[in-house]
């Protein structure tokens, strides 16, 4: 498939900024000085979620000042549209995660499919304690379990379909440096 580049700059044109990068980078400040508190003692493995996590990950990771190992596990739903289907494991994780205590990092909790699958996943393969951190938290009744939450949340968005800081518009501006929201979703 072609893709048509000049559609792809007038996206980000277009976009209404929701955060900045400054408001960003707060957010993530806090949710590591939230982490530290409870995982600091733990020896934790902390996981990035392929490929939305990446950028979110790689900021969070170096705020957190204490032994941790961190690895990434590759779930997809979305595969690049803007509607999401069933979860597609590409790399599960690799670690071994008996009694270890997990942190799954990812960048949004949309609907919540794909973080509630991980985490089953990970309770499954025998984790002690696996806990939940998403840069932002989309506002709606549409979640997998009403109500559900992630353990850290940084920032929380209206409904509407975002990018940027990781979030991808088919596959693009996962590098742009605030969260955006695309115009008329
Ligand atoms: O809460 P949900 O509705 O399940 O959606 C959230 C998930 O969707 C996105 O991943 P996607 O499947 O688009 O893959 P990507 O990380 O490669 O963008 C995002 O990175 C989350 O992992
Ligand atoms: O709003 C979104 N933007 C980017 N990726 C996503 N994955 C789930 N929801 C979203």
């Amino acid at each position: 498939m072609s893709i048509d580049l000049d559609h792809i700059r007038q996206v980000f044109d277009e976009a209404d900024c929701l955060f900045t990068r400054e408001q960003v980078d707060s957010a993530i400040e806090h949710m590591a000085a939230d982490i530290s508190e409870t995982l600091a003692e733990k020896n934790p493995l902390v996981f990035a979620v392929m490929n939305g996590g990446l950028v979110f990950a790689g900021k969070l990771l170096t705020h957190l000042h204490f032994p941790l190992e961190s690895s990434y596990m590759h779930a997809t739903r979305y595969r690049n549209t803007t509607r999401g289907g069933e979860l597609d494991w590409k790399v599960p994780p690799a670690q071994d995660l008996k009694d270890r205590h997990v942190l799954i990092v990812d960048d949004i909790l949309d609907e919540g499919h794909t973080l509630s699958a991980i985490v089953e996943h990970c309770k499954a393969a025998g984790a002690a304690e696996v806990l939940t951190a998403v840069l932002v938290d989309k506002k709606h009744d549409r979640k997998a379990h009403p109500g559900q939450k992630c353990d850290f949340t940084g920032l929380i968005c209206e409904d509407r379909y975002i990018f940027g800081s990781g979030m991808d518009y088919q596959g693009y501006w996962r590098n742009a440096p605030g969260i955006y929201a695309l115009k008329g979703h």
